[in-house]
Formats: C-alpha cells, sequence, structure tokens
C-alpha cells in the first residue's frame, strides 16, 4: 500500500468490523497465458454489506479482470473468494452458477437484447434463477414477474417506457435497463463496470445517482468500476486501486479530493 493507502485502510477497515460482509477477496493473483507480468498480485479486500465501492486505476491496470475473477467469469491463478462468506474458489457447475447469480453485473455497453422489448430484456434478469420460455418473453411470462419486471423499471424511471425496443432507446435509457435486468435477479451485490462510459456527463451523473439510491433504499452492495475520480468521491463510500499489478490504493471516499485521486493515477 501508498502512504496514500496505509492510515485510510485501516479506518475502513475498523468502522465495518461489525458489518457482514458481502464480498471477501484473499490473495487474488491473475496472470494470462504467456504473459510473464501478472495483471495483479495478492489483491485482498472485503466489501461490506450495504458499501458501496469504487475501483480505479489506469487503462490496463486490471480492473475489468478482477471484478471477472470475483466472480470465476475468469479464473484467477491464485486466491479465494466469499460472496456473502461462501468461498467460491471450490465451487463447480451448477453450484458456481447459483452462487455467481448472486451477483448483478451491468457492463459498460448493456448487453440488451435490441429487437425485445424493455420489459422482455428486464425479464430476462429472471433467467439467473429459472430457465424457460416464460422468461424469455413478455407475452408467456407469468403475472407475478411481470409485475417484478415493470417494478424494477419504475425504480429505474422507466415505467412508461416498458414496451419500447431497446433498440429504439437512447443510451442513458437502455443503460437503465440493464439496471433494471440487474435488480430483477435479487442480487446480493451489483458489480458495474465502467456503467457511465458510454454515456454523455449529464446520463452518466443520472445513472450513479440512481445507483446511489437503489444502494441506499435497498442496502444493496455496490462494487464499481470507474475512471471519473469525481463519480468515485461522490458515489461511493469507500475507493479502492489498483496500479502496478497491485491494491494501492484503499480508503473512504472523504478523506480524499480529485486532486489526491488524480495523483494515484500518476
Ligand atoms: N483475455 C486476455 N488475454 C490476455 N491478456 C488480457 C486479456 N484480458 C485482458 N488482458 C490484459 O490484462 C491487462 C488488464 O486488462 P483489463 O481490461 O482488466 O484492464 P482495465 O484496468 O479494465 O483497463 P481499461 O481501463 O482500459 O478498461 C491488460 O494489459 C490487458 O491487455
Amino acid at each position: 500500500m501508498t502512504s496514500l493507502a496505509s492510515p485510510l485502510l485501516q479506518q475502513a477497515v475498523v468502522s465495518d468490523q461489525s458489518t457482514a460482509s458481502s464480498l471477501q477477496v484473499q490473495g487474488l493473483t491473475k496472470r494470462f497465458h504467456g504473459t510473464t507480468a501478472p495483471v495483479f498480485k495478492n489483491v485482498c479486500f472485503n466489501i461490506y454489506k450495504g458499501q458501496s465501492v469504487a475501483l480505479i486505476g489506469a487503462n490496463g491496470a486490471g480492473k475489468s479482470t478482477l471484478l471477472r475473477c470475483c466472480v470465476r467469469l475468469i479464473e484467477p491463478d491464485e486466491g479465494n473468494i466469499l460472496l456473502s462468506g461462501e468461498t467460491l474458489s471450490s465451487k463447480k457447475g451448477r453450484e458456481l452458477k447459483k452462487a455467481r447469480n448472486r451477483v448483478g453485473f451491468v457492463f459498460q455497453k448493456h448487453c440488451l437484447v435490441p429487437r425485445l422489448s424493455a420489459l422482455t430484456n428486464v425479464l430476462h434478469g429472471n433467467l439467473a434463477h429459472r430457465s424457460g420460455p416464460r422468461n424469455w418473453s413478455q407475452c408467456w411470462a407469468r403475472q407475478v414477474d411481470r409485475d417484478r419486471a415493470l417494478h424494477y423499471l419504475d425504480q429505474v424511471g422507466l415505467a412508461d417506457l416498458w414496451h419500447k425496443r431497446c433498440d429504439q432507446l437512447s443510451g442513458g435509457q437502455a443503460q437503465r435497463v440493464a439496471i433494471a435486468r440487474a435488480l430483477m435477479q435479487e442480487p446480493s451485490i451489483l458489480f458495474a463496470d465502467e456503467p457511465t462510459a458510454s454515456l454523455d456527463p449529464k446520463s452518466g451523473q443520472v445513472i450513479m445517482e440512481l445507483f446511489a439510491k437503489l444502494s441506499r433504499a435497498q442496502n444493496l452492495t455496490l462494487f464499481f468500476v470507474s475512471h471519473h475520480v469525481e463519480h468515485a468521491l461522490h458515489y461511493a463510500d469507500r475507493i479502492i486501486g489498483l496500479r502496478d499489478s497491485e491494491l494501492q490504493l484503499d480508503c473512504a471516499s472523504g478523506t480524499e479530493t480529485t486532486v489526491s485521486l488524480r495523483g494515484f493515477y500518476a
């Protein structure tokens, strides 16, 4: 840890000792095939229930790889991951899928099915738990699921656009559908990988406000990657940072400024 991180890391850990962990990352190391240097090594951190944590770092620092390693979408070479106290590292097949389904994912590109309605795309969040045509289309969906999907669309401010095809939505609206789809999964933790990267500043702010509101209202744990240090400072309780293959920053967001965080990229 850098001098920027050390005292602040202690503070973040001490203040949350009594809280349950959503995600525990212990000694995670990843090296891609054919490369000698690891993307990151011996990364350790805990994220507590209801915490909002931003992950920062320069291009290529390993942020997306770390996020994916946390749910084993990319296999780490070493280390343990615990989701809500349950070890993920030893799970395989259906067990792994079941554990992973407790994590909602929102990506930079929203990955919606363009020709289908907002409602149907939100219903697809149910596929994490149940397969079958009732979760592929709004026409076949059970009333209870339709109602839940409409509720989540309402939560993201899109109740009036439930019938619109996703290729007819703006980038910001589509990202809100992707968030509603992740909520449909009823995750215990939400991962977001640069969720505002393709949006204009105003739309990006709307999306981050929405995450903050959802996180507060539902005590939902949020772990997001961002290149906007302003977003990290404003919307996260805590900021962690990757540099030179190591976790070199772990601080409460209130203890940093835009200038000091920009220094982390130097
Ligand atoms: N599948 C892969 N095979 C080999 N190398 C990879 C693979 N995926 C990523 N990398 C390398 O790992 C490093 C970290 O990439 P990653 O996408 O995690 O960084 P990042 O911090 O998210 O970057 P950005 O901010 O640009 O999105 C990069 O050097 C990248 O080239």
